[in-house]
């Protein structure tokens, strides 16, 4: 499919999971009556983001509510659903903030754990150590699905350029971000980051966060956006809690990439070891 609607649900996150499950389930419902065909979510969407409460909102593939809810809906709706992220369980009870993505269908067809994990103090500003309580995640995600191909990370992975560069390679044409930036980089870096990754490899970006919480500990950013691989900002959202949507459209990608063949003038040989 070359033109399509994707739909960014900035949903507020609260301390209570049932009720951000069925939150993100009206704003998928929502983002489909408007006319998306792809609807992503934030990160953390069904936690607040705080470390000591991962382990508490996590659950496993097997039998999460979180993950029962993102294939109804994906179903239902005849949508591809990217489920921001959720704290995911595995058997042997480690914690990934992990993205999982649905088709039309509702199965489950790609699952990113976060590589890079938000450890980082900023003097008078946020400090955070993700490591406290949840794992990394150790590969690269990109999912073929009935509307192109797409790449998936989490957040501060956008940080690190390598990661999209490699999901370009591979064929992404769209990289997904769930994400939660905060007061400080949010204003510094957001924007930029997710214009540099867009004009970098030539890709859609769709930048999903929550809406600013200002009861919550972490104060999100919000400011969920849609770029395009000429590097335009095609829709973004304030702090508040909406469906924001815009259009893909793979000409411009081929456009952009004919006109500006910057991928294939790369030059491996000469910086890489
Ligand atoms: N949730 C995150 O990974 C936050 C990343 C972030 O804020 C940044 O500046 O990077």
């Amino acid at each position: 499919m070359s033109v399509f609607t994707v739909g960014i649900c900035q949903m507020g996150v609260i301390p209570d999971k049932l009720a951000n499950i069925e939150k993100a389930r009206t704003m998928i419902g929502d983002a489909a009556i408007k006319g998306s065909r792809l609807v992503v979510l934030p990160e953390m969407f069904n936690c607040p983001y705080q470390s000591e409460l991962f382990p508490d909102y996590a659950e496993s593939v097997a039998d999460g509510p979180t993950i029962t809810m993102l294939a109804e809906c994906a179903a239902q709706n005849k949508v591809i659903v990217v489920g921001g992220s959720i704290p995911e369980k595995d058997e042997a009870g480690n914690v990934f903030n992990t993205s999982f993505v649905f088709n039309e269908n509702g199965d489950l067809i790609g699952r990113h754990r976060k590589v890079h994990l938000f450890d980082v103090a900023i003097k008078g500003g946020t400090v955070f150590q993700e490591s406290k309580t949840l794992a990394a995640g150790s590969s690269m995600t990109v999912v073929n699905t009935s509307l192109g191909t797409m790449g998936v990370a989490i957040c501060y992975d956008v940080r690190f350029p390598e990661l999209a560069r490699a999901m370009a390679l591979k064929g992404a044409q769209v990289i997904i971000y769930p994400a939660a930036f905060g007061p400080v980089t949010g204003p510094a870096h957001w924007e930029l980051l997710m214009r540099a990754r867009a004009v970098d490899n030539q890709v859609y970006i769709i930048a999903a966060a929550p809406a600013l919480n200002a009861a919550a500990e972490y104060k999100a950013y919000g400011h969920s956006m849609i770029v395009d691989p000429w590097a335009r900002v095609l829709a973004v959202a304030s702090e508040e809690e909406t469906v924001i949507t815009g259009k893909v459209d793979f000409r411009t990608l081929e456009k952009v990439r004919d006109e500006l063949p910057i991928l294939k003038h790369r030059k491996p040989e000469v910086y890489e070891d």
